[in-house]
């Protein structure tokens, strides 16, 4: 799995290498070495590339790459707007690029391909002087004309960790080489489009660190024990659904029997039962009373309670499932906690954007902003697993860290979409004694990789406009792993 960091991690693995006995400049040499690689393998070298290299070690990757470049007959233009770099490590690589010609010059002309060495995780927002903004606008102008424009590392202008004062202003790249690991604002929903196509340069230094973005195989949901029966794969509750809404118990209930739960039980009200009976037959339906709820929440492996629920009773029965020693899933109507009790199973959270900011009492954009800090917080406090729900999905884990989950249909922004992976997630979770040899997290991971695989394909026979929750729920059987 590829990790995603913050400023504080990408320093701390500088910092690892380097007590351990690898410098920094043996690490520039490999990022700038292997970004030169990519690029010649996509360009030719009657073409003119621009490298524009800032003062830190940014600039310092930059100088490399020009110099790899140069070395193989590259016509190469280096240009060094605020001056030769400051750092011992990238002035070391200044002096050993000049012995193969590599000199800052001036520009001159269109170039075909630029690449951004300017600011990396290093850039400071609060200082936007004009020639920053002189520089991006000339940058731009060429991009107009035709210019690719390849990040290192980060874009220039773009924040690292958060996006609270992210000025709008930065390089757009059509890709971005990223070092080591992938950096958080390529995931913010203000940031991400600058980045274009991400690509992990590999350094060769451990997986430290909180975040990854995952990208496991989803082939142990799809197979089966031949051996198994419908008890080796346990049994479910789900409540949710009123008469005002009586769709969403429908697509969670269709998800769960499509992901491999052994039995479900279903508490819902009288006009929802009657689309259970027809659309989903196999599962057991019950009446949505607490004596109900009662008598079934001691035989059930899961439970899973929210959608479209709109009952006085929501607390009432909330309680009565965190009583149990099963892991339960609070969604949409039941996100309803400020505090959880301390237990040995799992809770799970699935908000959206929008119900996260009211959980946690903050606009939507403060959320966005700081989504992986927000996640990490609520969860580390509360100790629930959060499944926080955007263009990307984090999976937060309440000892820190956790996955994300990316490249998603954008056809499922829509009502029902949510649903969907509720009834998922909590199938799954019913399902732990044969997924053992997960983590619970990773369970879950795997589960909306499930989800957004499955989404993307639909994709291939019809467009995201019109993909609806059931045929998401359909693909689910049918995805290729
Ligand atoms: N393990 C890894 O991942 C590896 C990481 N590596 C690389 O290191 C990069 C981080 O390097 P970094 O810390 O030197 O910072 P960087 O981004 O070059 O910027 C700092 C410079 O910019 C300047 N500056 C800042 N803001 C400004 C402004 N608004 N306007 C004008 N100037 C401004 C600032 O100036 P100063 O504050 O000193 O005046 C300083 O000179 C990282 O992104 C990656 O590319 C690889 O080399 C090896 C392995
Ligand atoms: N732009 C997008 N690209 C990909 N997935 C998205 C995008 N916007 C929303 N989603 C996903 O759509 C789903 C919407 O869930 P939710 O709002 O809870 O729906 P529901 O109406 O069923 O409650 C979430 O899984 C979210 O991650
Ligand atoms: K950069």
């Amino acid at each position: 799995m590829e990790m995603i960091y913050d400023t504080h991690e990408a320093r701390q693995i500088d910092e690892w290498a380097k007590t351990s006995g690898l410098p920094l400049e043996v690490l520039m040499e490999r990022a700038g070495s292997e970004i030169a690689k990519q690029i010649k393998e996509h360009h030719d070298a009657d073409e003119r590339i621009l490298i524009v290299c800032g003062t830190g070690n940014n600039g310092g990757d930059g100088y490399v790459i020009g110099r790899e470049l140069i070395r193989d007959g590259y016509d190469i233009t280096l240009h060094a707007p605020f001056g030769e770099p400051k750092t011992a490590t990238a002035r070391l690589h200044t002096r050993y690029a000049e012995k193969f010609g590599l000199v800052a010059e001036g520009i001159c002309g269109q170039y075909d391909v630029i690449v951004d060495a300017v600011f990396g995780t290093g850039f400071d927002g609060a200082r936007f002087t004009k020639s920053v903004t002189d520089l991006f606008a000339w940058v731009q102008e060429q991009q107009q004309q035709g210019a690719r424009l390849y990040a290192v590392d980060i874009p220039s202008g773009i924040p690292t960790d958060q996006t609270s004062d992210f000025s709008g202003k930065g390089l757009k790249a059509d890709a971005t080489f990223c070092l080591h690991a992938f950096k958080r604002s390529a995931f913010l929903v203000k940031t991400a489009p600058f980045f274009g196509q991400l690509k992990k340069i590999d350094l060769g230094l451990p997986a430290f660190g909180g975040w990854s973005l995952y990208d496991e195989s989803i082939e142990p949901l799809l197979t089966r024990n031949p051996y198994g029966h419908k008890g080796t794969y346990g049994t479910g509750l789900l409540i949710g659904g009123s008469e005002t809404m009586p769709g969403s118990i429908q697509l969670a209930t269709r998800a769960a029997l499509r992901t491999g739960i052994g039995k479900l039980q279903v508490a819902t009200v009288p006009s929802a039962q009657l689309g259970l009976i027809i659309n989903a037959p196999e599962a057991m339906i019950l009446d949505q009373t607490t004596e109900t709820i009662q008598g079934i929440v001691t035989q059930v492996d899961v439970a899973g309670i929210g959608p479209g629920l709109s009952s006085e009773f929501t607390s009432e029965w909330i309680d009565l499932l965190l009583r149990q020693d099963i892991p339960v899933v609070l969604d949409a109507s039941a996100l309803i906690r400020d505090s959880y009790p301390e237990r040995q199973a799992a809770i799970v959270v699935t908000p959206h954007i929008g119900e996260f900011a009211r959980m946690t009492n903050q606009t939507v954009a403060e959320v966005q902003d700081d989504l992986f800090e927000q996640a990490s917080a609520y969860a580390m406090l509360h100790q629930v697993i959060v499944v926080l729900k955007s263009h990307v999905i984090l999976i937060a884990k309440p000892d820190g860290g956790g996955y994300v989950i990316a490249g998603a249909s954008s056809g499922l922004a829509k009502g029902g979409s949510g649903d969907t992976l509720f009834g998922l997630i909590t199938s799954l979770l019913g399902q732990r004694k044969h997924y053992q040899h997960l983590s619970i997290e990773r369970l879950i991971a795997m589960g909306v990789s499930w989800y957004a695989q499955a989404s993307k394909q639909v994709e291939q026979r019809m467009h995201p406009s019109s993909i609806v929750a059931t045929d998401l729920i359909e693909q689910l059987g049918k995805v290729e792993g």
